[in-house]
């Protein structure tokens, strides 16, 4: 039996309408999902990292854990334990809070130890997940990262379409092993079907940093996820190095951007929120950027793949 308190995720009527009102009524100027081909790539370690990079940036900033078989966001962002509140005035979910005051919602504050298991089944997951979105009170987010289950199964499908047609764009994790085969290109792939715009690719554990000389070394040959992006015609974001100091500040659950801002690991991830913050300027701003979109240059209405994405 569960001993968290006062919680309440209504899994009972979910209506779409309320749904996409109450996601959109919390004012949410970018929506971006995590995403990877396959488990285990550091897609829920990226999407920790790409959240305390906005906040580190003065942005607000929220991170809903979708990946609701293996939740793992609360841990990354040293909130394991904590609790969700329901206020039953309101009939609002009061989200945890952070480190940089970074907002919280996760099923593994509502399972009774961290040991247990989802066994929910996809309807169940989905109306939680719309509960999620449309019962908390997330208040104004200038960025909210959704962390996706792995993979391009069930669970991430059933996910990306609760959420289809609200979000801003996915990131796609890769790591080495997957990039030389069809891993990223399925996860382009399966953005693209769910109807969300692939933003790019990030190839995680590109490579080691050795934390006692800070010489980085490609130990799994040179890193393909470059040349993937290109191929897929998605932008590559950028690499993030392999380092024992990122999994030491995991198990302390200490953000490693936040215990280790100067090694490569943060550079090259704080190089990657000034690209994002960059590309979504006007978002961030308030204004739209879909009219400078249709502004195209001559000759640009011929080029073929997946416009949208870019
Ligand atoms: N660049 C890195 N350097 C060191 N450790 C890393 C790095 N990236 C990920 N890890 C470690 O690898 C493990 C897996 O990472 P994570 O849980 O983020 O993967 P995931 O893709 O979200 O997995 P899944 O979705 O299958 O649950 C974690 O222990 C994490 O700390």
């Amino acid at each position: 039996m569960s001993n968290k308190p006062n919680i309440n995720v209504k899994v009972q009527q979910p209506q779409k309408q309320q749904i996409k009102l109450g996601f959109s009524a919390g004012n949410v100027k970018l929506k971006i999902a995590v995403m990877s081909g396959k488990g285990g790539v550091g897609k829920s370690l990226i999407t920790a990292a790409l959240a305390v990079g906005f906040a580190l940036r003065g942005l607000k900033v929220g991170v809903l854990d979708a990946d609701i078989y293996g939740p793992t966001i609360p841990k990354l962002l040293g909130l394991a334990g904590s609790s969700l509140y329901y206020d039953d005035k309101r009939d609002v979910i009061i989200p945890a809070t952070g480190p940089l005051n970074i907002k919280v919602v996760s099923i593994d504050f509502l399972l009774p130890s961290e040991d247990s298991a989802v066994v929910w089944r996809g309807v169940l997951v989905s109306k939680a997940i719309e509960d999620f979105l449309s019962k908390t009170d997330w208040g104004d987010l200038d960025v909210m990262m959704i962390d996706l289950p792995p993979g391009t199964g069930d669970a991430p499908l059933t996910i990306a379409q609760a959420l289809s047609g609200q979000l801003t764009g996915s990131i796609i994790v890769s790591a080495p092993g997957d990039v030389s085969g069809r891993i990223v290109k399925k996860a382009i792939d399966f953005s693209r079907k769910v109807k969300v715009p692939v933003i790019g690719v990030i190839e995680n554990m590109c490579c080691f940093t050795c934390p006692d000389t800070g010489k980085t070394y490609y130990v799994f040959g040179e890193p393909e996820g470059k040349r993937m992006a290109e191929e897929a015609n998605v932008s590559f974001l950028g690499e993030i190095p392999l380092d024992p100091r990122i999994s030491e500040a995991n198990n302390a659950g200490v953000p490693f951007l936040l215990k280790y801002p100067d090694i490569e690991a943060s550079r090259k991830l704080m190089t990657v929120i000034d690209s994002l913050m960059g590309r979504f300027k006007d978002e961030l701003s308030g204004q739209t950027k879909r009219e400078i979109r249709l502004m195209k240059l001559p000759g640009e209405e011929e080029s073929s793949g997946n416009e949208e994405d870019k």
